[in-house]
């Protein structure tokens, strides 16, 4: 196994705030890393300081095969990344646009490469197109051909598909995978659920600090969660009761079903007890990687927010 990325007690301070606190993160070549956590965790800051953008206050280690933080430079060579927002110039061409950002990262052959980045990323046919005219999702399809036009060894995203629709986020997920089968090392932050579920392996973060790691199940079977489903009709109704109750720490709607979930299986079981009757049917689900993400935030919340 070769690691990309293999870094110790990544940490940044901004004035009292933490806002990454002793990270270590081992990331395997060609592997699409999920970064989630709610807002303010840190995510933007850890991908910052990974690609040599930001100074970190600690963390050592080696990012591709450069010491890390010492070779930043020769890291942020190797390593593509792609902002929350849109920052290309919206008033030139996305051809104009790729062969700018040929010559700032003095690649030879401009044009042949600005021809074989536009085939690549399938923008051929769009490219007299001013940038600014462009859907948010060719945008971003744009400007992750602008982050992988230098043939990067690391891609850091960052929510690349915020605001985009499903089948224009489908189509960049595509390319993600396309692109970490040629061995492209991938680490994207995202808050949809369903990109959780598209990589190999998540790191969630609260709070500056790293919660859980591992693959999809593998953080599910950690969560040490159970879920039970209710269906039946008004079962989501039955939310706001449940919720209450000893043993329960989540109950929400999905639809006309509700999930209703805790730790300590026999309070759970308790619980429902009085409810498992007609017309209502139960059934234990696995758990899903937001029923375990909301259970990680609130089990690690600080206590004054818990009490709220
Ligand atoms: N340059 C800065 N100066 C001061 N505080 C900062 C700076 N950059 C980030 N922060 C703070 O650090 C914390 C972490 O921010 P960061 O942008 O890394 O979070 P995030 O997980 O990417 O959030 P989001 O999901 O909203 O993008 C936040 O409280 C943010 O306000």
């Amino acid at each position: 196994m070769t690691l990309a990325i293999d870094v110790q007690g990544l940490s940044k301070r901004f004035g009292s705030l933490q806002a990454v606190d002793n990270v270590s993160l081992q990331i395997e070549q060609g592997h699409i890393t999920g970064f989630l956590g709610p807002n303010g965790s840190g995510k933007t800051t850890s991908l910052r300081m990974l690609c040599g953008l930001l100074t970190p206050d600690g963390g050592h280690g080696r990012v591709l095969d450069y010491d890390f933080p010492s070779q930043a430079e020769l890291i942020k060579r190797q390593t593509g990344y792609m902002t929350q927002r849109f920052s290309l110039y919206e008033d030139l061409t996305i051809e104009e646009n790729l062969a700018f950002i040929a010559r700032v990262y003095s690649l030879d052959n401009v044009f042949a490469r600005v021809d074989e980045t536009l085939d690549k990323l399938g923008l051929t046919h769009r490219r007299k197109q001013l940038a600014g005219n462009l859907s948010g999702g060719w945008k971003q399809r744009l400007a992750l051909a602008a982050a992988v036009m230098h043939e990067p060894k690391l891609l850091l995203l960052d929510e690349p598909t915020a605001g985009v629709d499903p089948q224009a986020r489908r189509d960049f997920w595509d390319e993600i995978h396309r692109l970490a089968d040629d061995g492209m090392t991938v680490m994207v932050s995202t808050h949809y659920m369903d990109e959780a579920e598209r990589c190999h392996e998540i790191a969630y973060i609260f709070n500056g600090k790293l919660i859980a790691r591992g693959t999809g199940e593998a953080v599910i079977a950690q969560s040490g969660l159970v879920t039970f489903e209710a269906e039946g009709p008004r079962a989501d109704r039955l939310s706001r009761e449940l919720a209450s109750l000893p043993g329960v720490d989540m109950a929400a709607p999905f639809g006309e079903a509700l999930h209703v979930s805790g730790t300590d299986r026999a309070a759970l079981e308790a619980a429902i007890a009085p409810y498992r009757k007609d017309p209502i049917r139960w059934a234990e689900v696995q758990p899903t990687l937001e029923d375990v993400f909301i259970h990680l935030m609130r089990t690690h919340a600080p206590p004054e927010v818990k009490a709220a």
